[in-house]
């Protein structure tokens, strides 16, 4: 689980977030919307410990990314927006990799390993190398990575950027995947359709705060719009920065 409260980041005289306060459930994804330069990337580096936040707290499964990031890290999972991949090495070889970084070592990192590999179905590409795989291939060998060590807290900025439509389509099985097992998935979006599908509970905000949260369902009948994205238009008062 993903607590913030009231998180405050300035940059020089650029306030990024002005006391953003939310929660991100286990068994549930939940989307951090918003236009651009709402302050969605500032939120996430916050909650992995990369920025201290000027007040306010980042905590996952109660434990605090200021004052602890490197037990945060063990319990977060981030799903990187480039695949960047050694072609000569397998898909086994880079997601052990990740392994030895978190710790596993020999058979414990081996089983980790085809755990993941089992997970995502990749058992026919997981000893080839990784040149010339597919993007949607690429894509499973990042989030093996990022999930080998089993974290109870995934985060992923933008995670459809640049992806093609079959590669979106394993993504959002995936996602519901780790869902159904109980982990707590976060990602920030600027793509409506995206959110609308994934999305158990969404949280935007704007100019580094909230202005809105609850299901997409929820939030269409607060703002009595028919569709998602009209509600959202409407909520954060623009159509700038939004991709339908
Ligand atoms: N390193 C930095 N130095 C100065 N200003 C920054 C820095 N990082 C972010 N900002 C500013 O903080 C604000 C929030 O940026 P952030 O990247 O968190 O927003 P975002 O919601 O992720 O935006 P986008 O959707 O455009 O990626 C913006 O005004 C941005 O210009």
């Amino acid at each position: 689980m993903i607590v913030t409260s009231g998180l405050e980041k300035a940059y020089k005289d650029v306030k990024a977030l002005k006391g953003l306060s939310f929660q991100a459930n286990d068994g549930e994804i939940t989307g951090l919307l918003g236009p651009n330069g709402a302050g969605k990337t500032t939120c996430l580096r916050s909650i992995y410990g990369l920025i201290h936040p000027d007040t306010g707290s980042a905590q996952v499964d109660s434990i605090d990314a200021s004052k602890a990031p490197i037990d945060v890290r063990k319990r977060i999972g981030i799903f990187p927006d480039k695949f960047g991949l050694q072609e000569r090495l397998s898909a086994r070889e880079h997601i052990a990799y990740f392994a030895g970084l978190h710790g596993l070592h020999g058979d414990a990192r081996k089983a980790a390993v085809q755990q993941v590999i089992d997970d995502l179905d990749m058992n026919d590409i997981a000893d080839r190398r990784t040149g010339g795989f597919s993007q949607g291939q690429r894509m499973k060998v990042a989030l093996g990575q990022a999930i080998v060590h089993q974290p109870q807290n995934l985060i992923l900025d933008e995670p459809s950027r640049g992806l093609d439509v079959m590669s979106t389509r394993i993504l959002r099985e995936l996602l519901f995947r780790l869902k159904a097992q109980g982990r707590c998935i976060l990602f920030s979006s600027h793509v409506m359709q995206e959110v609308a599908a994934l999305c158990d509970r969404v949280v935007i905000m704007v100019a580094g705060q909230v202005v809105a949260e609850g299901s997409p369902a929820e939030l269409c009948e607060r703002t009595g719009q028919e569709s998602f994205e009209e509600a959202f238009v409407q909520l954060i008062g623009t159509e700038e920065g939004i991709m339908l």
